[in-house]
């Protein structure tokens, strides 16, 4: 039976709790790890205190990254300094999830335990790995039968050390993975969300369900193709769509346009002459930057000029969005009532083609003041709102990418599932 974060009783208990530490880390000049966006540590951070105030101890597990095995630049370890500035405790560490139990049994109410990256063993996510590339079907069959086999001691093990299962990790929802899922079997009535989950669901259900019209999505980044599902999903729903980043000139290029050297995706133009046809028929309108900021190189300091973007000169690139489509995207934003946001509109990671994205954050922040309802998801959207110190401006910053996509498209996620079931 699930359980509620609020009204549970953690006196001393040890609470398991699955947090998406999956941060982006950078190593300084004297070869340690800094965070370089602690999003999601700090949202994680109120259902901790829960745990802790309410008189339990909290043992903390997440992945990090993809590694394929034991891999020191995927260390959990990088990233203690972090949990314990943003916490306020101080944080063990067990550096094998498996071999814990000494870490564990010595947990006191109010101690904090991070266990080592989970991804280090194949039974979290339950692929077989190391299998050599010309491996027979047979081979992989059965590779694959003795991981699922052994995920269920390792997902057991986890389970034996705590009295109860939290699941605040969001951006890992739509994975079906021993600690999203699995583990949850072996909590029947001590499961529960944390607070990120909580207001994860509710802020997405209530945009889902209750939007107030009109209802604006925009969707940038670089591919069509990551992206096709949702722009699919998102046209019943929306009354405007705005494509923007990479994604435009496959859609120039599918209608005919010129688009020099910009991203492209050729196996993609009859999908966005599709979604274009779609959103006719649907009466959903759609926008694409009718200028672009070009580039003759794919670095900061090249040289710039300003292009339709559907007649770009051979050797240049759209990397943002042009001052025309900035004016008539802003107002559109500012006409809406409710707003989605997911992916850059152009290369922010380079200051001098980060524009297009501060004037879409700008204009959402201002319809925001204005009483719109504004969801921001996506690791790169978030970085670029934080780059640009507006986090705090907007209704909602989502700590998921991938969960935040497929939950709107209406999935069900396993992480959500586990616990309700
Ligand atoms: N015009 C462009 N040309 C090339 N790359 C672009 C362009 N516009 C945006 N991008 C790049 O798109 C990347 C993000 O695109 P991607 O499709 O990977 O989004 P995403 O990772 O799904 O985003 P999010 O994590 O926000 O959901 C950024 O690194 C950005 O630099
Ligand atoms: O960053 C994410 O989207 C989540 O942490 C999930 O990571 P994954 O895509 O490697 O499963």
């Amino acid at each position: 039976m699930q359980q509620s974060i609020d009204t549970y009783n953690f006196a001393g208990k040890k609470a398991i709790i699955r947090v998406d530490f999956n941060v982006p880390l950078e190593t300084t000049s004297d070869g340690n790890f800094r965070v370089t966006d602690a999003t999601r540590i700090r949202a994680a951070i109120p259902t901790i205190k829960k745990v802790l105030a309410a008189g339990g101890s909290a043992i903390l597990m997440s992945h990090l990254g993809r590694p394929k095995g034991v891999t020191e630049k995927y260390s959990l370890k990088h990233i203690i300094y972090k949990i314990e500035e943003l916490l306020g405790v101080k944080v063990q560490f067990a550096d094998d999830c498996q071999r814990a139990e000494k870490e564990v049994a010595e947990l006191k109410p109010g101690q904090v335990l991070l266990l080592e990256n989970l991804r280090f063993y194949a039974e979290e996510e339950g692929k077989p790995r190391g299998l050599a590339e010309d491996a027979t079907d047979e081979e992989k069959k059965a590779a694959k039968a003795s991981v699922k086999a052994s995920q269920k001691e390792f997902v057991k093990k986890l389970a034996s050390y705590a009295d109860c299962y939290i699941n605040d990790a969001f951006g890992t929802a739509h994975r079906a993975h021993g600690s999203t899922a699995l583990i949850a079997e072996y909590f029947p009535g001590d499961k529960m969300f944390g607070y990120i989950m909580e207001n994860e669901l509710k802020a997405i259900d209530n945009v889902l369900e209750n939007a107030e019209r009109p209802f604006t999505a925009i969707l940038g980044g670089s591919k069509v193709s990551t992206k096709i599902t949702i722009i699919e999903s998102l046209l019943e729903k929306v009354d405007n769509l705005i494509l923007c980043g990479g994604m435009t000139y496959t859609f120039m290029a599918a209608e005919g346009g010129k688009i020099g050297m910009s991203i492209n995706e050729p196996d993609q133009y009859q999908t966005a002459l599709d979604v274009l046809a779609k959103a006719d028929k649907k009466g959903v309108k759609i926008y694409l930057a009718e200028d672009a900021l070009c580039g003759n190189d794919f670095r900061n300091d090249c040289d710039t000029m300003i292009c339709p973007s559907n007649d770009i000169p051979d050797g240049w690139e759209g990397m943002d969005i042009g001052p025309k489509t900035v004016v008539t995207f802003a107002k559109v934003i500012k006409e809406s009532k409710t707003l989605l946001w997911n992916g850059p509109a152009g290369v922010f990671e380079f200051d001098n083609f980060a524009g297009g994205s501060r004037a879409i954050a700008q204009a959402i922040v201002e319809a925001t003041a204005q009483g719109a309802y504004s969801l921001i998801g996506g690791g790169d959207s978030v970085a670029c709102i934080n780059k640009f110190g507006m986090a705090d401006k907007v209704s909602y910053v989502s700590t998921g990418g991938g969960a935040l996509l497929e939950y709107m498209e209406g999935l069900e996620l396993p992480g959500v599932a586990a616990i309700r079931k």
